[in-house]
C-alpha cells in the first residue's frame, strides 16, 4: 500500500514554519519518512548522498531560486519527481516549471488534500520507475541479487527463471500482487518468497478465504471492538493488523463473496478500515498478495468479480505455470521430496527406480506440485528396504496416459483422410507406425516416456523401432 514509504520525501523551502506545517501533514497522512531544506544550496548534495522519492520544491528561494534547482534535479535524477510550491499564482511560470519536467505545481495556500493526492500519485509513479529499471537491469545481467531466497521453490525451468526476476523486481513494492495458477503449483511458496525479499518487517500472514460468509470475513480481516455483536465479549485484532509492516496474503480470492468484494476494495482504496462496532477508522499497513487458480476475467465477464477490484489486485501480477509444462523439474523435486520425507519419517532414503522419472513425466499432475509431493511421501511410508517399488505411484497414474494428448482418435481420422481413400480404414501396421511416432513426438525423443505413453516396456518400443528400421 502507498502508505508504506521505501525512501524519503524532502521538503525544501527557506521557511521554517512551512517545513514543519508540511512535515506535519505528510506525516499524519502515513508518510512517515520526510527530510526538510531550508538552503537550496544543499539540495544537489542531499541527492548524491541518499536515494529520495520525491521533492516539494518552494520557488522563490534565496541563493539558488527553486527553477534553477528544478532544472538540475531533472537534469541529473529524472526518476524523482519534482512538485513544485510556490506564493506566486503566475500562469506563465508553472507552464515553466511544467516544460522543465516538473511532476506538478501549486499555489499557496496549498490544501492538503489536493497535496497528498498528487504526493500519492508522484510515489506510485516513482516506485514504477524504480520496478522498471530494477526490471531492465535483470534482464540484461540475467541474474537475481537473492538467489537464496529463491532455493525453497526447487526449479531448472526457463519460464520459473524469469518469474523469479520479475518478482525480485517488484518485491519492494506496495502495491498488491496477485498470483494465479491451477491448484498445487506453488502459489502461497511464490507470496512467501516475495515477503521474504520485500524488506518488509512485519510478519506474512496468510488466510484462505473460501467459503468465508461477509460476517466471518469482515471479523477475521477487521476485527472487532467489544460489544460489536453478541457473544462479542472482548476486543479482536483483525488480520491487517497482524500483518502490520508486513505481507497479508488471501488465499482462494475468487471465491470472495460479492459484499466482501465491496469492503476489500475500499480497503485498498483508502488504506484504511473500520473494525466492526468501530466509528473511526485505522491505517492499515500491510501489502496484500492475493492468489487464485480460477479465472478472474472470465469472472469480471460474467459479472461475478468486480472490476475495479481485479484491477486494483492486478497491480502486479504473475502466472504460475503447471507441472506438467515443466516437466524438467520432476526429477528435482522427485529426489527433494524422498529427501524430505525421509527426514520427517526419520527413515534412510531409498533407491530410486531410473524408470520412475520417466513414468512420472507421462503423467498430467492435475494437482501438480502438492500431488507430487503426496504422492512421493507416500511410497515412502509405504518403502520397506532397497530399491523403491513403483506400485504406489501405479495405483495414483495407472495407465500413464492423458487424454487429450494421447487419444488414438485424432489421428487415426488423420491417416484416413492422409491415405487419400476417406472410406478405407488404415491397416493396423498404419495405425502402429502412427502411434509411435506420435507418442514419440509428444515425448520428445525420449523412448522411455513414449514406452510408458503406449503401454509397453522400452525394450518393446525399442524392437517395434529396429524392426521398422529393418523393413524400411
Ligand atoms: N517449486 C517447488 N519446490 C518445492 N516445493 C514446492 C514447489 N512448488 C510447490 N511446492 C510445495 O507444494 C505444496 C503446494 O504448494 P502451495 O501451497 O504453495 O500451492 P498453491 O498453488 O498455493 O496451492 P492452492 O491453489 O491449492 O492453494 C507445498 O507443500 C509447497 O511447499
Amino acid at each position: 500500500m502507498p502508505d508504506q514509504q521505501t525512501f524519503p520525501i524532502l521538503v525544501v523551502d527557506d521557511e521554517e514554519e512551512i517545513l514543519f506545517t508540511t512535515s506535519i501533514t505528510l506525516r499524519s497522512a502515513g508518510f512517515p519518512l520526510v527530510l526538510t531544506e531550508s538552503d537550496s544550496r544543499n539540495v544537489m548534495e542531499i541527492l548524491a548522498r541518499q536515494e529520495v522519492a520525491l521533492v516539494l520544491l518552494d520557488l522563490y528561494m534565496p541563493h539558488l531560486p527553486g527553477y534553477e534547482l528544478l532544472k538540475e534535479i531533472t537534469a541529473n535524477h529524472p526518476e524523482i519527481p519534482v512538485i513544485v510550491v510556490t506564493a506566486a499564482n503566475e500562469v506563465g511560470m508553472a507552464v515553466e516549471c511544467m516544460k522543465a519536467g516538473a511532476f506538478d505545481y501549486f499555489v499557496k495556500p496549498v490544501e492538503p488534500p489536493r497535496l497528498l493526492a498528487t504526493v500519492r500519485k508522484a510515489l506510485e509513479m516513482h516506485a514504477l520507475r524504480s520496478q522498471v529499471n530494477s526490471l531492465s537491469s535483470h534482464i540484461l545481467t540475467g541474474g537475481l541479487d537473492n538467489e537464496e531466497a529463491f532455493a525453497p521453490i526447487i526449479t531448472r525451468n526457463r519460464k520459473m527463471h524469469s518469474i523469479f526476476q520479475y518478482l525480485e523486481a517488484i518485491a519492494p513494492s506496495n502495491q498488491p500482487l496477485l498470483v494465479t495458477g491451477e491448484t498445487g503449483v506453488g502459489k502461497e511458496l511464490v507470496a512467501r518468497t516475495v515477503h521474504n525479499i520485500s524488506g518488509r518487517k512485519g510478519p506474512f500472514v496468510a488466510v484462505n478465504i473460501a467459503g468465508l460468509d461477509d460476517m466471518v470475513f469482515s471479523d477475521t480481516l477487521f476485527g472487532h471492538r467489544k460489544g460489536a455483536f453478541t457473544g462479542a465479549d472482548r476486543q479482536r485484532e483483525g488480520l491487517i493488523a497482524k500483518a502490520a509492516g508486513g505481507t497479508l496474503f488471501l488465499d482462494e480470492i475468487g471465491d470472495l463473496q460479492p459484499s466482501s468484494q465491496v469492503k476489500l476494495l475500499r480497503l485498498l482504496q483508502e488504506q484504511e478500515y473500520y473494525p466492526l462496532g468501530a466509528d473511526t477508522p485505522v491505517r492499515a499497513d500491510a501489502r496484500i498478495v492475493v492468489a487464485t487458480n480460477r479465472d478472474l476475467k472470465a469472472m469480471m465477464a460474467d459479472g461475478s468479480f468486480r472490476k475495479d477490484l481485479y484491477y486494483r489486485l492486478s497491480a502486479h501480477q504473475v502466472l504460475i505455470p503447471p507441472l506438467r509444462d515443466r516437466r524438467e523439474d520432476i526429477p528435482l523435486l522427485v529426489e527433494h521430496f524422498f529427501d524430505e520425507a525421509a527426514a520427517s519419517l526419520s527413515r534412510q532414503k531409498p533407491t530410486i527406480p531410473p524408470e520412475l522419472t520417466c513414468y512420472l513425466g507421462t503423467y498430467a499432475f492435475p494437482g501438480n506440485i502438492r500431488e507430487l509431493r503426496a504422492m512421493v511421501f507416500d511410497a515412502m511410508a509405504r518403502h520397506e528396504k532397497g530399491v523403491l517399488s513403483l506400485a504406489a505411484f501405479r495405483e495414483v497414474i495407472g495407465n500413464p496416459r492423458s487424454p487429450a494428448e494421447t487419444s488414438p482418435l485424432p489421428f487415426l481420422k488423420g491417416l484416413r483422410e492422409e491415405s487419400g481413400n476417406a472410406g478405407r480404414m488404415p491397416t493396423l501396421k498404419e495405425a502402429e507406425d502412427a502411434l509411435i511416432a506420435h507418442a514419440l513426438s509428444i515425448a520428445n525423443g525420449n523412448q522411455g516416456i513414449a514406452s510408458a505413453h503406449l503401454g509397453i516396456t522400452r525394450q518393446a518400443l525399442n524392437k517395434r523401432l529396429n524392426r521398422r528400421t529393418a523393413d524400411e
